[in-house]
């Protein structure tokens, strides 16, 4: 595949040199910098763009990327609210629009697990729940859209949960699930589920030890994209 990296950061480079070793080719690294390269390319040589930028930048990235009839790959966290105008636009272009907040494997078996866990935990009482994630310093969004994406999961399976909010001290919130953020260097992702009760507490976590699983994951969701159309997403990606 020749592969076009939208946003060259700390993802972005690791997903060029996995994708050399995978024998794909790079089609352009594109950063906030360099942005005009994107006039220079030919749509039709580019197999698939893998986006991983900032919230502020990705819409307009996968855009630009639909609009080519570029299949789209894309990771970046903290836009999520403008999802519903890609994803129409991409019926409309009758493009291949793939979204995951997160691309580990092991992060996709932890979100099945997690619903698993509270669909338990809503036929027991007197458990409160909450989600933690830790991130190193560098992450500009909070909470991280894995912890969304688990704390969607909780609020789903849960009756008497209906949002979640950012926690920043002891104050509870009526039928609402905390989720606390924690900036410590070098975490490249931490997520735990927390059910505790005045008599026990029950965990989940799942440590990401480096970037390489997000970046793995996006490459094998950007071989099996070929030739595919719609909006997609890990779901029907992996077959469990
Ligand atoms: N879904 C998943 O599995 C994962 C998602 N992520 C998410 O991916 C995103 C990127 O993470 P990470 O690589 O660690 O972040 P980095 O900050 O290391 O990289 C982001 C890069 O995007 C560049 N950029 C800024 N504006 C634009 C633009 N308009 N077009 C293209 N590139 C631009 C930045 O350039 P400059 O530095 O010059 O501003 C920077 O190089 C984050 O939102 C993060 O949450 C991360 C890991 C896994
Ligand atoms: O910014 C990061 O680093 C990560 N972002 C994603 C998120 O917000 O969930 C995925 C992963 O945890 C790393």
């Amino acid at each position: 595949m020749n592969i076009l990296l939208l946003g060259y950061g700390k993802m972005g480079q690791l997903i060029g040199q996995l994708a050399e070793s995978r024998g794909h080719s790079i089609a352009g690294k594109i950063n906030i910098d360099n942005l005009e390269e994107l006039n220079t390319l030919d749509p039709s040589t580019i197999d698939v763009a893998i986006e991983f930028s900032q919230p502020e930048a990705a819409v307009e990235n996968i855009k630009w990327a639909i609009e080519r009839g570029i299949p789209i790959v894309s990771g970046t966290t903290g836009w999520l609210d403008q999802k519903p105008e890609i994803e129409q636009l991409t019926l409309f272009k009758n493009g291949a629009f793939f979204y995951a907040s997160n691309y580990s494997i092991g992060v996709n078996i932890f979100f099945k697990v997690n619903e698993f866990l509270a669909k338990l935990m809503n036929e027991t009482t007197g458990y409160k729940s909450s989600v933690e994630e830790i991130h190193h310093t560098a992450k500009k969004d909070a909470p991280s859209g894995t912890a969304i994406t688990l704390a969607e999961g909780i609020i789903k399976n849960t009756e008497g949960l209906h949002t979640w909010n950012l926690s920043e001290g002891a104050n509870e919130i009526e039928q609402s699930l905390p989720i606390t953020s924690k900036r410590i260097d070098p975490a490249p992702g931490t997520h735990i589920i927390r059910y505790s009760s005045e008599i026990d507490h029950i965990e989940i976590t799942h440590t990401a030890h480096s970037r390489q699983g997000f970046a793995l994951g996006a490459i094998l969701v950007s071989e099996w994209i070929q030739g595919k159309k719609g909006v997609l997403s890990m779901d029907d990606f992996l077959s469990f």
